[in-house]
């Protein structure tokens, strides 16, 4: 019996070959602001969505990694009955190719073992593309801006509490937000703290002799700790993945 997680013959996907135009296989001279938007329906959304800020976070040629508070939205098109999904935008700064970013993207589902079956059923990780830089490009294997961004609540309201002055292809996402269906179906999560098992955590260095305060750490009293990934190059990151920055 299979699932739309659990298809036993996933495809391999185009972005793991040649880039199909000169323009999406152009690396920037300097690096780009591009837009991503992370939705997750099955597994442990919260989690899933922490290892892909994360995971950005330590990949060679992007930088700045900015990530929005996070929208718990109602599925929009597919099959009826799917979970709610946790939706999230993150932009960055890019010196990557437009196809090489495709191909970090679909890292990240495969990370959670993403299998494509049903047109916009539920998935464990989706990662789209919305911007890169200004680049317009219709081939179907990489579209930018991507088609259906500026009628989505869920990919818009995310983007907008990150970036009020956001613009997508000339508009200002404030409008496109404010004309998008299914907005009331979006509601934005509380900002929150990580909350590592003990296990995952690096322990401060012992407080100096003759203080009481141990050095370093979060003012909530958790240590700043270094985020293990794998799958990518880049090692340990030293930034915190949860940049619910309001
Ligand atoms: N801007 C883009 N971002 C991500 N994938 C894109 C983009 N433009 C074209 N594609 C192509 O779309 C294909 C289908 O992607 P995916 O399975 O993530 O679609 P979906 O999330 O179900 O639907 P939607 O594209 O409406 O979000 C991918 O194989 C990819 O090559
Ligand atoms: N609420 C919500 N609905 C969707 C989403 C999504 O991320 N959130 N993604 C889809 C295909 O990319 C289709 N429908």
């Amino acid at each position: 019996m299979s699932t739309p997680d659990h298809d036993p013959a996933p495809h391999a996907h185009p972005a793991e070959g040649p880039a199909p135009t000169p323009e999406l296989a152009a690396r920037p001279e300097a690096p780009v602001t591009a837009v991503l938007a992370l939705g997750a329906n099955l597994g442990d959304r919260s989690e899933t969505l922490d290892h892909a800020v994360a995971v950005l976070t330590v990949t060679p040629g992007i930088e700045e990694v900015r990530a929005s508070p996070r929208a718990l939205t109602a599925p929009v098109g597919g099959p009826t009955g799917q979970p709610d999904y946790l939706n999230q935008v993150v932009r960055i700064r890019t010196v990557l190719s437009p196809w090489e970013l495709l191909g970090v993207a679909h890292r990240l589902e495969q990370d959670r073992h993403r299998r494509r079956t049903v047109r916009w059923g539920a998935r464990t990780l989706d990662v789209d593309l919305i911007v890169h830089g200004d680049l317009v490009s219709d081939h179907p294997d990489l579209t930018l801006p991507h088609p259906r961004a500026a009628e989505r609540a869920f990919v818009l309201l995310p983007w907008l509490w990150l970036d009020a002055d956001a613009h997508l292809a000339g508009e200002p996402v404030a409008e496109l937000a404010a004309r998008a269906a299914h907005a009331d179906g979006v509601r934005r999560e509380p900002p929150r703290r990580a909350r590592l098992h003990d296990a995952d955590r690096v322990l401060p260095p012992p407080p100096a002799p003759g203080t009481s305060a141990p050095a370093g750490g979060s003012d909530d009293g958790a240590p700043e700790v270094g985020v293990p990934v794998d799958g990518l190059e880049g090692g340990v990151a030293s930034a915190r993945p949860w940049t619910d920055r309001t």
